[in-house]
Parts: structure tokens; sequence; C-alpha cells
């Protein structure tokens, strides 16, 4: 049985061109057993194509080892203990829900029927609907159910919860910790909504034009990162006194700074400190052109 500290996945130097385009760049990391680690970054930045890699679903240059395995060459026994869910879930329409849970069943060995059943319950998708009679949401619903349904070591959820509304994203998340998550299991989920699955992770990844642009555990986005509200007059005497922020941003009445490796007592009597969001973070790492205006 795979521990704690061991690796579920090691990414070393990982790159994917198409074409012209390098869609990742020396792309170093490594997950252990029993993390929800979110993957996110604006459109484009190479978030699913570094999934594809990990799946073995496209070709990289580099080493990956995913549970051990090589995923382009040992793609079979690695899927066995894989789930996933792409960004778009595609069901035949004419399948019955009932025949898809049956299918679903008859070809994975580690599928719980009783499981999906009651994730299906908190839905409004009846047992003997069509796909085609579904909306795109509870498509996405039912694709999630058979998926929590699989005990597999590893879950890669590529935007899980596109499409859905508020209520059902809050339902997925709290069955996705309560009836899903344990330690023996790893989950690497993407997403734009990053306020939603905040509470969730336990490690951050944020990819940028190909480039992994952070990698750190939610444990120390205190200790590395400080937001500090200050007034126009008062941020003239910050950077007076040699503290330079990675981005800022105007609200009212003031500016919100935020610092990489300074400590917060240090900034602290300038102003308001605390730490920042998820969200104001990867505005500052992803975008910092866009800020500071
Ligand atoms: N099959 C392909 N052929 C050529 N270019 C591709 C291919 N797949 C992806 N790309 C390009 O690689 C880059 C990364 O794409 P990718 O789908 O990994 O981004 P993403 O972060 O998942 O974006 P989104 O959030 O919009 O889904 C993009 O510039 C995209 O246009």
């Amino acid at each position: 049985m795979i521990t704690n500290n061991e690796y579920v996945v090691n990414a070393n130097n990982v790159n994917k061109r198409y074409g012209d385009h390098q869609a990742l760049k020396n792309i170093n990391f490594s997950i252990e057993s029993g993390r929800i680690v979110g993957l996110i970054g604006p459109n484009g930045a190479g978030k699913t194509t570094l999934l594809k890699g990990l799946l073995g679903l496209a070709s990289v240059e580099g080493e990956l080892s995913v549970l051990g395995f090589n995923p382009a060459k040992q793609r079979t026994q690695l899927i066995e203990q894989v789930s996933f869910i792409a960004d778009t879930a595609i069901m035949p329409r004419w399948l019955k829900v009932s025949q898809a849970v049956d299918y679903v069943a008859g070809v994975h060995p580690r599928f719980n029927r009783e499981k999906a059943q009651h994730f299906l319950a908190k839905t409004n998708i009846k047992s003997n609907s069509r796909v085609s009679a579904l909306s795109k949401g509870m498509i996405t619903q039912l694709h999630l159910a058979l998926v929590m349904a699989i005990d597999s070591r590893l879950l890669v959820l590529d935007e899980p919860t596109l499409g859905l509304d508020i209520v059902y994203r809050k339902q997925f998340y709290n069955a996705l910790l309560s009836d899903y998550f344990d330690e023996q299991k790893t989950i690497v989920i993407t997403t734009h909504q990053v306020e939603e699955i905040e509470n969730i992770l336990t490690d951050l990844m944020f990819i940028n034009r190909g480039e992994l642009v952070l990698d750190l555990p939610m444990e120390s986005v205190a200790e590395r990162f400080t937001e500090l509200s200050v007034s126009n007059a008062q941020k003239a005497a910050v950077e007076k006194a040699g503290y330079h922020a990675i981005s800022e941003q105007q609200r009212l009445g003031g500016v919100s700074m935020l610092f990489e490796n300074i400590a917060s007592e240090l900034l602290t009597p300038f102003g308001q400190v605390r730490t920042p969001t998820i969200a104001d973070l990867f505005v500052a790492k992803v975008n910092p052109t866009q800020v500071g205006a």
C-alpha cells in the first residue's frame, strides 16, 4: 500500500510542443499521496495538456511518473488506478442513465454501484432517463457520480463543475471530501473558479503560458505572502522603507499591496495586513503587468 510520503506524481523537466507553440516549459513538480492539488491557470495556460501528459493521453518530453508508472508506456496499468473527468463530458445521447451505470459496473472492477446511486439520488436525474433528455449540467452530474463511485488512487478532474449551478457545485465539493477522499487517495483539480476550491485544497499550483509559476502547500501561503492595505500616502512610506510589492490594486480609499517573502510583522506598522485570497494571489502571480497601475 502506498504510504503518505510516497510520490503519486513526479514530473521532471516536462516539455510539450505543438508545432511552433511550446505548451509546457520545463515543468518540475511532485505530488504526495493524500493531497488535493489545485492546478490553476488562465485559458490556454497548459492545464489540460499537463493532465493529458499525466494520463498518457498526450506524449510529452521529459520524465513523468504517475503511481510509479510511465504514463506513455504503461497507460493500461495506470488507467486501472486513475479516474478522470475531462472538461467536456461526452456520453452517447441514446444511453439510459441505468445503462450508463451498468456499463461502468461492467468495465470497472473498482466501481461501487451503491455509491453511484447515492450520488445520483442527490440530483434530479432519473435512472430511466436518456442522456438526450438531460441538461448539460445534468450530464456533468451523471459523469461525476459515475467517476466518484470508482475507488481509484488518483482522481483527475478537469474543470469538473463547469456548467453546474452553485448549489450543485457546493454539493459536489462536499461529496468529494466526505464520500470520496481519504489519505490513500490523491486528487488533482483544474478550475477557473478558485474561490470554490480554496478551502478544500492542500496544495496550489499556478500555471501560466506553459510555465509553473507557483507550487506551494496551502499552509505556506500565509508564511510567504502578505497583503497590505494602505492609503496612497502610506504606500510611499512603504516603498521608501524598501519594501516592494509584487502587485498592487487600487481599492476604495487606498491601495492593496501584495508582498512575497517579507515578514508580515515588518509591514504591520504601515497599515492593515492579511493573508491574500487565492484569487488575489493568482492575479498577482499570473497577471502582474495588469496590476499596479
Ligand atoms: N492538439 C493541439 N494542437 C495544437 N495546439 C494545442 C493543442 N492542444 C492545445 N494546444 C495549445 O496549447 C496551449 C495550452 O492548451 P491547454 O488546452 O493545455 O490549455 P488549458 O490551460 O487547459 O486552457 P483552458 O482553461 O482554456 O481549457 C494553448 O495555446 C492551445 O491552443
